[in-house]
């Protein structure tokens, strides 16, 4: 049997399909510059022999609508999906389940309307989502479709952790606290690092740094995550491509009284024009170190600032955790960029914390990457995330638990 995993994301869709006898990946791949003259189109397949094949083009892709059209049809006219009874299940990525969702749910009418409701927390993402599950809804009406959302791994931080300190009726009648994202990218992460660890991941301690477009870091303790860096929506905590994280709530306030900006124009400047583009013009991090590297002192700053805000998260979740097992680093950013890990990990060797210049400089394959030395009392590890094949099998479990 099959399972089809759809990342919808602001600008682009991945995607993967598994065989879920033993959770190889036979198909993969991904649109992106939805909505642009140009978009960016690739799909891998594992064709009849077991070869892998590959196509790709730069045809635009005028919303996410088309884009999962065409990454049906696309797979269809290879022979990939094969026989519609062979799918078990469609996952979606969700970014945000608001107050209502703490598990994986099977789509019907009410997980649509309740999905509808919390569109406002996740401006950038859900809409990009509920084009996904209507559109694969239309295609293959027989299979269920399954929602993960990024909050649930989230949902046990105790109160002292989500809570914003405003008046208690923001949190009671309107729900405004901190529900945390990339919650499956920390949760795959984190099994991953048990494993690596060699102990149970109920009895490991550790720091999940999730760098990619979008940034978020994790403590987790027992194998629960009792904090997370971003809040109401994916805007706070690190400092990111296009988002600005944590600063004085009062920015906001000030530009609205003095510039005159509404709050339309508030949130896209933080939410796309600050970060790493905001301080140095680009946001692509292998740019940023490129510039940074030739002397330039905006990309300079830019690398500088993220990485002085990772460590001070560092310093805050040890301090939450007492005693740390490990750190790791994944997404795009933390899976590929040694000078953000070194820059996050200089200077901490006090705490026990001891970056193995050498091994940083190495590439992380599926079977992670220790960049520690032998004497840091830390473990540090790369993990590459996948968070497809975490929405793969806990659709799949959740597809189950309805049959039985
Ligand atoms: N070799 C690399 N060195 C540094 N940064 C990289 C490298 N490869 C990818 N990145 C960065 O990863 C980020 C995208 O991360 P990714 O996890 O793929 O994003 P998304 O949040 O869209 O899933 C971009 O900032 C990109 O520059
Ligand atoms: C929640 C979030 O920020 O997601 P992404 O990193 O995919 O933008
Ligand atoms: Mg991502």
């Amino acid at each position: 049997m099959k399972v089809l995993v759809l990342n919808s994301g602001s600008s682009s869709i991945k995607y993967q399909l598994f065989r879920s006898e033993d959770w190889t990946a036979i198909a993969s791949g991904m649109v992106a510059r939805i909505g642009e003259t140009e978009g960016e189109m690739r799909l891998e397949w594992l064709d009849a022999d077991g070869v892998m094949q590959r196509d790709q083009n730069d045809l635009a892709v005028p919303s996410h609508q088309e884009g999962i059209d065409f990454i049906v049809e696309t797979l269809q006219s290879h022979g990939v999906l094969g026989d519609v009874s062979e799918l078990s299940a469609i996952g979606h990525r969700v970014v945000h389940g608001g107050p209502h969702f703490k598990h994986p749910v099977i789509v019907d009418a009410d997980v649509l309307a309740e999905l509808h409701e919390v569109i406002p927390l996740a401006p950038l993402h859900n809409p990009g989502h509920l084009a996904g599950i209507e559109v694969s809804r239309k295609h293959f009406p027989s299979v269920p479709s399954v929602v993960v959302f990024d909050t649930a791994f989230h949902q046990t931080m105790p109160p002292t952790a989500y809570r914003y300190a405003i008046p208690e009726y923001l949190y009671t009648e309107h729900r405004i606290r901190r529900y945390g994202f990339h919650g499956t990218s920390h949760h795959y992460v984190a099994k991953r690092a048990a494993e690596l660890l060699d102990k149970p991941l109920e009895q490991c301690n550790l720091i999940t740094m999730h760098l990619g477009n979008g940034a978020s870091a994790s403590a987790i303790r027992n194998g629960r995550c009792v904090d997370t860096s971003m809040g109401l929506t994916p805007l706070e905590g690190l400092m990111m491509g296009t988002r600005c994280g944590d600063m004085d709530p009062a920015v906001p306030i000030y530009l609205s009284k003095h510039l005159g900006l509404n709050a339309e124009a508030i949130d896209h400047m933080l939410n796309r024009q600050s970060g790493l583009l905001g301080i140095c013009g680009v946001n692509d991090m292998r740019e940023v170190v490129r510039l940074a590297e030739r002397g330039n002192e905006r990309a300079e700053l830019a690398l500088g600032m993220m990485t002085h805000r990772l460590k001070k998260y560092i310093g805050a979740y040890y301090a939450e955790l007492g005693a740390v097992d490990a750190i790791v680093f994944t997404g795009g950013i933390g899976e590929n960029s040694a000078e953000v890990r070194a820059g996050a990990c200089a200077g901490l060797e006090a705490l026990g914390i001891e970056l193995d210049a050498a091994a940083n400089a190495g590439r992380a394959d599926e079977a992670g990457l220790c960049i520690s030395t032998a004497e840091s009392r830390v473990q540090l590890w790369v993990i590459p995330t996948n968070e497809e094949l975490e929405i793969a099998q806990q659709t799949l479990a959740t597809v189950e638990r309805k049959r039985r």
